[in-house]
């Protein structure tokens, strides 16, 4: 039966032969439970490798995995495997939500599961028996092993896999890059490589009008704006294509975005019919309104930035905008390059230099990266070939771009493991669940880590007991005759996900507070945890939080230290929290800290998690129940955005904090009111709208009078100021 999964999925996927990567994974194995190593360019076609090997382990009843680095992909991925694996019979779940739920029943009802890295590493520690029952593991962008953040992940939840398991097949997708030997042997897998792609792919070097091609051929582009990259949008445009331009920095993108659309009409082609649509659903989006507005109108223009300023739809929008015919170009940051997949005609890479924080200087990016960013050029069965152009900076000449990009190799990817907080992480995990329990286990368990295959035995032992002894000093860990075991306060921080490292954190903040935790209080807590994504803050900007939090929140003056950047970066990341909490405008917060919604969003999201986390942790090490309680409010409040006033009627679905101020604020304050409010009483509340009432009237099962209310039209914003 096994050389069937593949055809079957073939003719389910309407593919006539296979591309020379599957090819070549088929009479690898892949469909036997064969470990594999799959390098190839972007495109190539490895998504149906995975789903290979997939459907194999699941039609033969055992679960496979799939796990991704981002939401975004794994969520891409789902839909794709979803629709065709159901055919197969086979059922498709996706995991990728808050690290401290126990998703078991998604992981028990369904075949197939779709998770993020973190995500499957926290399903793995609570319940490490699903290692037995797995059949296929499928670790898509592997070279994200490399990561500062995630790449310890990658390697010690494959540790645990790979020790655990007799027999688990690993499929490992990887770009292209240099020491794919080491990374299979790693893993155990056989390594499937190849440099074919679909799309045909010329490479070269902009300078001074000319486009200077790899294979020595030139072309010559006409100059009608002073920024090359505009004039190779327009150049691309002219010829019925389509643009991608990475530029390194957020400012960076809205700029040349806004010198796009500045260009007479006539220079960029693309469709103003659908342009109008997107403008239209990017207004309609949640979020701050010059944001939706500016970008509304440069769609309208033909052009878009995209960076993770953005919120996740706004973003999706723009992607599809694109997709659609109705952009010529889009000027974006590299994490649009890592995300989805969107491919493009021309890719032009504006800029190869990157201001380097931790340096205070700009350093060239990668090769591998570059790799990345020109892997997006050519769409399959739509362009014959894809263009990736480097645009040549003044100091830099055309042969040493092509030399050291064009031409080079991509670099070796390396275990990010040396520092301790991976360890730590990783050993806490073994431990409270279970897989190890001793020195020696934990020992054997970190020699499948790729840091064992480059660093040795010496090292890794070495910074296996300095984690150790933290795990133990800190209360996590006891160690009685060698034998190690997880304290309660062990297992319960191991259970939320959250790092080892905020429970001394914790003990420490609460001192300071002396027993009184205030709402900001416990914000600033958990805005200080090591897992928090902290807000950015300016050289110029400390002052002016100073000022914020002296009118704010005057007791964290004296807890906040301010000679250290995290610590004030936490105080900026609370202060937004309190206003978000408070339910200040969406406008408001991205202008007073200067950010965008998707940073936003971000905080709100990682908070929410710490917070409900550190609700479980704070009785567990010694902390007063009524800690506890405040969090799970406050958690609760940051999810939704407002006063503990509205917790109760956000919670009907497609009411939102703005709206569920109104009804508020017009006398329905509780659930209970709303019930049997009449959808005429509704409607006559300002800015509540038929789909709104249609919502609440659904939600207390009124299913005749919401029928009835719907397609009476919505509360959409106008296109009409952007007339063209
Ligand atoms: N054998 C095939 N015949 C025809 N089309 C194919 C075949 N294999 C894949 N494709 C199509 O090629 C496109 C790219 O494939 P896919 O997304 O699998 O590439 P990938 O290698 O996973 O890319 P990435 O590195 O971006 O994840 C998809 O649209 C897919 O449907």
């Amino acid at each position: 039966m096994s050389a069937k999964v593949a055809e079957r999925l073939m003719q389910i996927l309407g593919y006539k032969e296979l591309y020379p990567p599957q090819r070549a994974a088929i009479e690898a194995g892949v469909e036997d439970g064969r470990s594999l190593l799959v390098s190839s360019p972007t495109a190539s076609g490895k998504t149906f490798i995975a789903m290979v090997a997939l459907a194999s382990a699941a039609l033969k009843g055992a679960k496979s995995f799939y796990t991704a680095p981002l939401r975004s992909i794994a969520t891409e991925k789902y839909r794709e495997f979803r629709e065709a694996l159901t055919k197969l019979n086979l059922k498709v779940g996706i995991s990728i939500g808050d690290l401290n739920v126990n998703d078991e029943i998604i992981v028990n009802r369904n075949d197939v599961i779709i998770t993020t890295y973190e995500k499957l590493d926290s399903i793995i520690r609570n319940s490490p028996s699903i290692i037995d029952k797995m059949g296929s593991l499928v670790v898509d962008e592997i070279h994200y092993v490399d990561d500062e953040k995630r790449g310890p992940i990658i390697e010690t939840l494959l540790s645990k896999v790979l020790y655990r398991s007799r027999g688990v097949q690993v499929v490992a997708l990887s770009a292209t890059v240099s020491n794919v030997d080491e990374i299979a042997n790693w893993i155990g897998a056989k390594l499937v490589k190849c440099n074919w792609r679909p799309v045909p792919l010329s490479e070269g070097v902009y300078k001074d009008g000319v486009i200077h091609f790899s294979d020595g051929s030139k072309r010559k582009v006409e100059e009608v704006s002073a920024n090359p990259s505009i004039n190779l949008v327009v150049d691309e445009s002219r010829q019925g294509g389509q643009t991608l331009v990475f530029v390194q920095s957020r400012r960076r993108a809205v700029q040349l975005a806004k010198m796009a659309a500045r260009l007479p009409r006539n220079l960029l082609k693309f469709n103003q019919g659908k342009a109008r649509e997107y403008a239209a659903k990017i207004l309609a989006t949640e979020g701050p309104r010059l944001l939706r507005e500016e970008i509304a109108e440069l769609i309208m223009s033909g052009v878009s930035y995209h960076h993770a300023g953005l919120s996740n739809e706004q973003r999706t929008l723009i992607e599809d905008a694109f997709r659609d015919g109705a952009l010529a170009a889009i000027f974006a940051t590299p994490t649009l390059a890592a995300g989805v997949n969107l491919p493009a005609r021309r890719v032009v890479i504006a800029e190869v230099e990157r201001y380097d924080e931790s340096y205070g200087v700009p350093r060239d990016i990668k090769v591998f990266e570059y790799k990345q960013f020109a892997g997006r050029a050519g769409r399959p069965g739509l362009d014959p070939y894809g263009e990736a152009i480097i645009v040549a900076s003044r100091p830099r000449s055309v042969r040493e771009l092509m030399e050291e990009y064009i031409k080079a190799k991509p670099e070796r990817l390396e275990s990010r493991l040396y520092g301790v907080r991976g360890v730590r992480h990783s050993a806490l995990g073994a431990v409270a669940s279970g897989i190890a329990n001793d020195f020696g286990s934990l020992l054997e368990l970190h020699r499948k880590t790729l840091y064992y295959v480059q660093r040795g035995e010496e090292k890794l032992s070495q910074i296996l007991r300095i984690s150790l002894d933290d795990l133990v000093a800190w209360g996590l860990v006891e160690e009685t005759n060698g034998k190690l075991k997880a304290t309660h306060l062990g297992y319960v921080v191991s259970r939320t996900y959250l790092d080892p490292a905020s429970v001394p954190k914790l003990v420490k903040l609460a001192k300071r507070f002396n027993g009184k935790f205030t709402t900001e209080g416990l914000i600033y807590i958990i805005s200080s945890m090591p897992d928090m994504n902290l807000l950015p803050v300016r050289s110029s900007e400390s002052e002016k939080i100073m000022d914020m939090a002296v009118d704010r929140v005057p007791t964290l003056i004296d807890i906040v230290d301010w000679d250290d950047p995290d610590s004030v970066a936490a105080l900026k990341t609370t202060l937004a929290l309190l206003d978000w909490i408070e339910e200040v405008p969406d406008d408001k917060i991205a202008e007073t800290y200067d950010v965008g919604p998707g940073d936003v969003a971000s905080i709100i999201d990682t908070a929410k998690w710490i917070a409900s986390s550190l609700a479980e942790v704070a009785p567990a090490a010694g902390l007063p129940e009524e800690v506890s309680e405040k969090l799970r409010l406050l958690s609760k409040r940051i999810e939704e955005g407002v006063k503990p006033e509205l917790l109760q009627l956000v919670e009907i679905p497609g009411v939102g904090r703005v709206r569920a101020r109104r009804l508020y604020n017009a006398g329905f304050k509780t659930l209970e009111s709303l019930a049997t409010a009449s959808p005429q009483e509704l409607l006559r509340i300002p800015g509540i709208g038929p789909a709104t009432v249609a919502s609440i009237l659904e939600f207390f099962g009124r299913k005749e009078e919401a029928a009835s209310i719907k397609g009476r039209g919505h509360e959409g914003v106008g296109l009409d100021r952007f007339a063209a």
